[in-house]
């Protein structure tokens, strides 16, 4: 099946991998949203505007790598034209819009759409779990370029731990001062940030005189990307729901 997509930051550095990635594909990118000031003469299919796209109606998809600031213009369009969406944009903090909107339109939301990281994400919930005494550090490091932390994934993992620890488990951005030993529920969350990493993470795993660590290191930009239009392939097919990559890979 051919796919009409929306992406939505397609001017900004993952949007340009993804137009990479879908001109290889059988799908077609109709339609862009970018910031004015990255738009070019050249540029003829990208908006600043939601409202300025023309014909809604032939878009099957919208891929978002953006800014939360976008979130809402993007979920009312969708949901307007009844449009799935695929959302890749980390550190949104309003997830109850993305809720709402998933009751009129599907919708996969996930901050890692690459392979590996989605089966850490179980590993680590099991290694949680077999080890209850075991204190568990989260680190993360990134490119100069990227604005949240910590990142997507950070979130994504702290909450698999938490799951292997029957939710018990609580965030700690960091760690300093003179008071600043760490309580046994505590995950430290320790963002990195420098030149053009794409993306490693790790979670610690620290016992007595043992530690495990599990580290997924992403090597380019188009395993996010590939992922991303794997979900959009998925969710085209759905109903209105909520929908995560393990459901992408599920209905493999
Ligand atoms: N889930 C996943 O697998 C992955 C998620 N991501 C996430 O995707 C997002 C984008 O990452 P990346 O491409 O590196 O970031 P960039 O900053 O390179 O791109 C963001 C894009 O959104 C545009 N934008 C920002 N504000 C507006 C606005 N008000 N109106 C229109 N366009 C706007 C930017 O334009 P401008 O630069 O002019 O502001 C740019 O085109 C991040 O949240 C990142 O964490 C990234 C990789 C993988
Ligand atoms: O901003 C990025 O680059 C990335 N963002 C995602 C995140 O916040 O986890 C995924 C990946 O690590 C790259």
């Amino acid at each position: 099946m051919e796919l009409n997509i929306l992406v939505v930051g397609q001017t900004g550095q993952m949007g340009r991998v993804l137009e990479q990635t879908i001109q290889k594909s059988p799908h077609h990118l109709v339609a862009g949203i970018g910031h004015p000031k990255d738009i070019t003469k050249e540029d003829v299919n990208i908006y600043s505007d939601f409202n300025d796209i023309p014909q809604p109606q032939d878009i099957d998809v919208i891929i978002d790598f953006s800014t939360p600031h976008l979130l809402e213009p993007l979920l009312n369009f969708a949901t307007k034209h009844k449009i799935p969406v695929v959302i890749a944009t980390t550190g949104i903090e309003n997830t109850k819009l993305i809720e709402k909107a998933s009751q009129a339109i599907p919708i996969v939301y996930a901050g890692n759409y690459s392979l590996g990281v989605n089966v850490l994400e179980k590993v680590a919930e099991v290694v949680a779990k077999a080890l209850k005494d075991f204190d568990i550090e989260i680190t993360e490091t990134h490119h100069n370029l990227k604005v949240d932390a910590p990142s997507g994934t950070a979130h994504m993992l702290f909450d698999a731990v938490n799951r292997g620890r029957d939710h018990t488990l609580t965030q700690h951005q960091g760690r300093h001062g003179l008071d600043a030993k760490r309580t046994k529920q505590e995950v430290g969350m320790h963002a990195l940030r420098g030149g053009t990493v794409v993306g490693t993470h790790t979670v610690s795993f620290f016992g007595t005189d043992e530690v495990i660590e599990l580290t997924h290191t992403a090597y380019s930009k188009q395993i996010f990307a590939q992922g991303s239009l794997k979900a959009a392939e998925f969710i085209v097919h759905q109903q209105p729901g909520l929908y995560d990559v393990n459901d992408v890979l599920e209905g493999e």
